[in-house]
């Protein structure tokens, strides 16, 4: 099954995960069924219930992703959940009497609500952040987005994770690697397929995580294994004789990071495959709530010769952005401040209140006495026009939110270099020469004075050699012997020259 996360449809389909976003950070996930397969009794099929209302999936199942829906009015009491046979005599006779009828019962159509509404979105590791089911405390939006990039995750590469939690980053770290589903054409050789290889301690959270990824079609990207890693380690199947993942890049989220980074070393004991992958540097980052756990980290990482070590503390804040409206004349406006703005409108509003406190007072001040008017409303300032559209009215403003989800996170960074042979650096040599011919180590070194004496004799060695080619050999040897005198001069003069220039 393609997964839902990766390639959708349009619309909402049957018997896949959909998000039901209530407010900005408050959604439900679901698995659309058009039959109620936990036989809660209702007349509807499946139900969510919400704070809104209620749901029936017949009303989400076809729409498409991101539309509202409304609540709908659903038997809840009269039945009693779980229990058909507390249904009344008529319901049952209006169920029919058929065998076929008796097991599937006809759905009610159903009838709007006015509770409130929702709406349907489609799955994105971002919005199962938000809803999924907390079994532990999870990696957050800012915090994985940046470590997925500090790893170099991208289509392709095989990530190591441990421990698999809640599932946060097991989807993050998936849709990331993702390059095409296992057994389908785009499995080529020359095309490496994205890989998570994920591990978990506990045995609970281990198969929630397992179901949860067969649910949303992830078992094929995601390998989650039952496992202490400190122990055991990251090789898949057997933890001695077991495959290596060949890993580009790790995510450690464990109590202790610093105990299991001895599994992660290019020269395992002997019988034992690394689970890097050896021909790329393995870029690693784990995740510890206090500075103490870093430092640790880090200790053991020098030891086992990680680079680059760097930690790095990530403090999110959202910006809410608005526009604020102060006046008289927002009553009724959304989010303003009804509230005067100018002196001259509280003085307004001042003599206003007097006025009408007077009509009050003389008992004329009632709906259905000619006296009566909504004296504020009269003032000059609401009768002031304007051509700025409401939206963009009022002041922007823009404040930080700083309840943003997340939990300290000191995250530590490291680079291992790809393993380097003898053999290769030979081979490398071989095949791309370098250019730069090597002196023997004994030959003296020669001064860059030395090397400029010597050009310029080259230089009037071939000028030589030019106009001895052009002249007749009957010339005498003696006018030759002259000329080799002052062609000498000429390169002691060219040379003082350019020292003169340098100096
Ligand atoms: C903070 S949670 C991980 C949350 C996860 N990263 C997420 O985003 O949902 C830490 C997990 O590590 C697991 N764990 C602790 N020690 C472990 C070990 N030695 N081997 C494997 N998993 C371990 C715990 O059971 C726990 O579920």
């Amino acid at each position: 099954m393609p997964s839902p996360f990766f390639t959708r449809n349009a619309s909402a389909e049957k018997d896949s995960l959909a998000l039901l976003q209530l407010r900005r950070d408050q959604i439900i996930p679901t698995i659309l069924r058009d039959h109620d397969d936990e036989n809660q009794g209702y007349w509807e099929g499946k139900v969510t219930n919400t704070r809104f209302g209620s749901f029936p999936h017949s009303t989400l199942i076809g729409k498409p992703w991101g539309s509202q829906v409304v609540a709908s009015k659903v038997d809840t009491g009269s039945r009693g959940r779980n229990n058909p046979a507390k249904r009344k005599a008529e319901e049952l006779d209006a169920e029919g009497t058929g065998a076929e009828e008796d097991k599937k019962p006809s759905l009610r159509t159903p009838v709007s609500a006015e509770s409130g509404f929702l709406h349907v979105l489609a799955p994105t590791p971002e919005a199962w952040t938000i809803s999924l089911p907390h079994r532990t405390q999870v990696v957050y939006t800012p915090d994985y987005s940046y470590i997925l990039h500090r790893l170099r995750a991208r289509p392709g590469c095989t990530v190591i994770e441990a421990g698999a939690g809640s599932g946060s980053f097991t989807h993050a770290s998936a849709r990331a690697v993702f390059n095409g589903y296992p057994g389908t054409e785009e499995a080529t050789k020359k095309r490496r397929l994205g890989k998570v290889c994920s591990f978990e301690f506990h045995e609970l959270r281990a198969a929630k995580v397992q179901q949860e990824l067969r649910d949303h079609g992830l078992d094929g990207i995601v390998e989650a294994t039952h496992r202490d890693v400190y122990e055991d380690g990251f090789l898949l199947g057997d933890p001695k004789t077991g495959k290596s993942p060949k890993a580009n890049a790790i995510f450690l989220d464990l109590p202790a990071p610093w105990l299991a980074l001895k599994h992660l070393v290019r020269n395992p004991p002997p019988g034992q495959e690394s689970a890097l992958d050896p021909e790329s540097p393995a870029y690693l980052c784990t995740f510890s709530p206090c500075l103490e756990q870093a430092e640790r980290t880090i200790r053991t990482m020098r030891r086992l010769s990680w680079l680059n070590i760097s930690m790095v503390e990530v403090a999110q804040r959202r910006l809410d952005v608005k526009r604020e409206r102060i006046g008289l004349d927002t009553e009724g406006v959304r989010g303003a401040t009804l509230f005067p703005k100018t002196v001259e409108e509280a003085v307004a509003k001042l003599r206003s209140d007097e006025i009408r406190a007077k009509l009050i007072r003389d008992n004329r001040a009632t709906k259905d006495q000619p006296d009566y008017q909504p004296i504020v409303k009269e003032t000059p300032f609401y009768k002031e026009k304007t051509d700025v559209p409401l939206y963009s009215q009022g002041r922007l403003m823009h404040r930080s939110e700083p309840d943003l989800r997340t939990h300290t996170s000191y995250l530590v960074f490291a680079i291992l270099p790809r393993a380097w042979s003898e053999e290769e650096e030979q081979k490398c040599r071989e095949q791309w020469p370098s250019a730069k011919v090597a002196k023997p180590d004994n030959e003296p070194k020669t001064s860059k004075k030395q090397m400029k004496r010597e050009a310029a004799a080259e230089r009037a060695r071939l000028r030589e050699e030019q106009k001895l080619q052009e002249k007749p050999e009957s010339e005498s040897g003696e006018k030759a012997e002259e000329e080799k005198v002052e062609e000498s001069n000429k390169a002691d003069e060219e040379m003082a020259q350019e020292e003169g220039a340098e100096a």
